[in-house]
């Protein structure tokens, strides 16, 4: 939801009116592409602007447990949005990037507290299907998306200090305070009751 909201807000209709205009979300196998599923229920659910005239991708392909080469079909996607000049809105992590110097687990991701947090409390939702050994992605790398919008989810990631596009918003509002002390997150405080701030 938070995405669907900043997009209308960062992304001007006369700015990116079409003749024939059109939004696409695309959708990985894991967890970003559910959050992209959300993204696109709820951007249906604001028809009326979408309706109107828009142009711009949503890249909900990989989020942080990218790893490796990637495989197909999503190389050729990839490929192809590397030369769109439409603008790209990726959540959480640039689609793509691969840390080069792979097997580097020395440094401690923003994220990892939290999660393993959730994991000792009973409430990550599937323990099961996580993997730590995933992070990688985290350090980022060039060779992946270069999106115009990102918005990172919970806290950014280290990969975010790679993001060159104009957009950069932060959302996923529920982190509780004890968490955010313990690990000294410095979370910055969201404006009233938004759930999305722009960075
Ligand atoms: N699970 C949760 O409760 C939360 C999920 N979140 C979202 O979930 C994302 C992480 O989700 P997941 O852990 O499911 O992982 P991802 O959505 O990053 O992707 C995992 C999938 O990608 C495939 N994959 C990995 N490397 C590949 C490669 N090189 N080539 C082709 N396919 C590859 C895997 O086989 C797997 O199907 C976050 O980035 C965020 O967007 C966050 O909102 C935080 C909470």
């Amino acid at each position: 939801m938070s995405l669907a909201i900043v997009s209308l807000q960062a992304y001007q209709l006369s700015s990116l009116v079409k003749a024939r205009p059109s939004l696409l979300v695309i959708c990985g196998p894991g967890n970003n592409g559910g959050d992209g599923l959300v993204c696109a229920r709820h951007l249906k659910l604001f028809a009326k602007v979408i309706d109107e005239a828009y142009n711009l991708v949503i890249d909900a392909i990989f989020g942080f447990s990218f790893k490796g080469a990637v495989r197909e079909p999503f190389g050729s996607i990839l490929d192809v949005l590397k030369k769109t000049t439409v603008p790209i809105a990726s959540i959480d992590i640039p689609s793509g990037q691969t840390f080069k110097d792979g097997g580097n687990h020395q440094f401690l991701p923003v994220l990892f507290p939290i999660v393993s947090a959730w994991i000792e409390a009973g409430t990550w939702s599937d323990p099961g299907s996580f993997s730590f050994k995933g992070w990688d992605v985290e350090q980022g790398s060039t060779d992946g998306l270069q999106p115009d919008m990102l918005i990172s989810l919970t806290a950014p990631k280290k990969s975010a200090s790679l993001f060159r596009g104009r957009y950069h918003f932060l959302g996923g509002r529920f982190v509780p305070t004890a968490l955010e002390k313990k690990y000294q997150l410095r979370l910055p405080p969201y404006p009233g009751t938004d759930c999305v701030l722009q960075l």
